[in-house]
């Protein structure tokens, strides 16, 4: 479906490539490859979108274009992202210089986040995807999808772990999320804005990463968990998952990291069967902390064994567990994996 694009695109970064790189398009599925039909229904079509691309460069990049699969985002789960790494491996000694994945965006943070943890940054790895599917008036996929080969394509993107460009801005995979249903410029940073942009004549990056690990797993657990914690939590949610098949479990709690108390028995037995249980605020700006001393506060859960993820959101927290535990990490080392987001 995507061969025509696949084979005849050669296209080139029309500002500041100096030598031909060779960057791989792996297409995933998603807005960006689906229209409108006639009822008003958003979905995929026979004939995908990305096929009418232009040659945006001029030949000035060697781009070649794969499909991974073409899913909407909310079928994709750890074993589709796996696919689209371990792809992306092989892709690095095969010579190319970057890689751009399209992938709906309801999901996306995560499989870039997933990608982020799990390939080693010297390959610039750039996530996008579109709001407005190709045949909506102001769709954005054609122009994300060349902003994002520009940033592939730079040489700055280097080291910097995967990225998500979408509407201009360049984002890291750790720390971006789906802010809007609809609107275009629906991924942000919270706490630390985007550490780039893609302007109308080159790629800026204002940021340097600090540090970056990866694992380079090649299988993934299930039975990972996430619960919101919520006013007058039911332990009850704690207590359905209190099972032998568990591996894991996050919970965005309230404020700066704290539960109501009437989950800490149920709480406590997933601790003592040694299940981890990781901790992220439900708070969309700031990092979860064990601070409040009352029964439930940050201490009293630091206290019990629960891992505090500094920085996360749950979903971005959940594909760092479920990492850590595919790659075989466990007690104190899982936990300092988890605790360390921000570094
Ligand atoms: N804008 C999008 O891509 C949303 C779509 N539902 C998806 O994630 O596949």
């Amino acid at each position: 479906m995507y061969a025509r694009f696949k084979n005849n695109l050669q296209v080139c970064l029309k500002l500041e490539v100096n030598a031909l790189k060779k960057i791989l398009v792996l297409h995933t599925g998603g807005t960006i490859a689906m229209s409108e039909n006639k009822n008003g229904g958003v979905t995929p079509t026979s004939r995908n979108p990305l096929d009418e691309a232009p040659d945006f460069f001029h030949g000035q990049i060697d781009l070649q274009t794969e499909d991974v699969f073409n899913l909407p985002s909310p079928h994709i789960g750890p074993k589709e992202m796996l696919k689209i790494q371990q792809r992306i491996l092989r892709a690095s000694d095969q010579g190319f210089a970057g890689v751009v994945v399209t992938h709906g965006t309801d999901t996306l943070e995560e499989t870039a986040y997933f990608l982020d943890l799990t390939v080693p940054d010297e390959l610039p790895v750039v996530v996008t995807g579109a709001m407005r599917s190709a045949n909506e008036i102001g769709s954005d996929g054609l122009h994300n999808l060349q902003t994002a080969i520009q940033t592939a394509a730079s040489d700055e993107a280097k080291g910097k772990g995967a990225l998500v460009v979408m509407n201009d801005e360049i984002h890291t995979a750790r720390f971006v999320t789906k802010t809007h249903t609809t609107n275009v410029a629906t991924f942000q940073t919270p706490s630390f804005g985007p550490i780039g942009l893609v302007t109308k004549k080159k790629v800026i990056f204002f940021e340097k990463l600090l540090s970056h690990s990866y694992h380079p797993i090649d299988q993934v657990v299930d039975h990972v968990y996430l619960i919101k914690a919520y006013a007058g939590m039911d332990p009850e949610l704690l207590q359905l998952i209190d099972q032998p098949q568990t591996n894991g479990v996050v919970i965005e709690a309230l404020g700066a990291g704290n539960l109501p108390p009437q989950v800490l028995p149920a709480l406590k037995s997933l601790l003592d069967q040694q299940i981890p249980v990781i901790l992220v605020s439900r708070c969309f700006n700031g990092i979860a902390q064990e601070v409040y001393a009352y029964q439930g506060g940050g201490i009293q859960l630091g206290k019990l064994g629960v891992t505090f993820c500094h920085g996360l959101n749950g979903q971005k927290a959940r594909i760092k567990l479920l990492v850590g535990l595919s790659y075989g990490l466990k007690g104190a080392a899982l936990k300092t994996y988890l605790n360390d987001a921000i570094s």
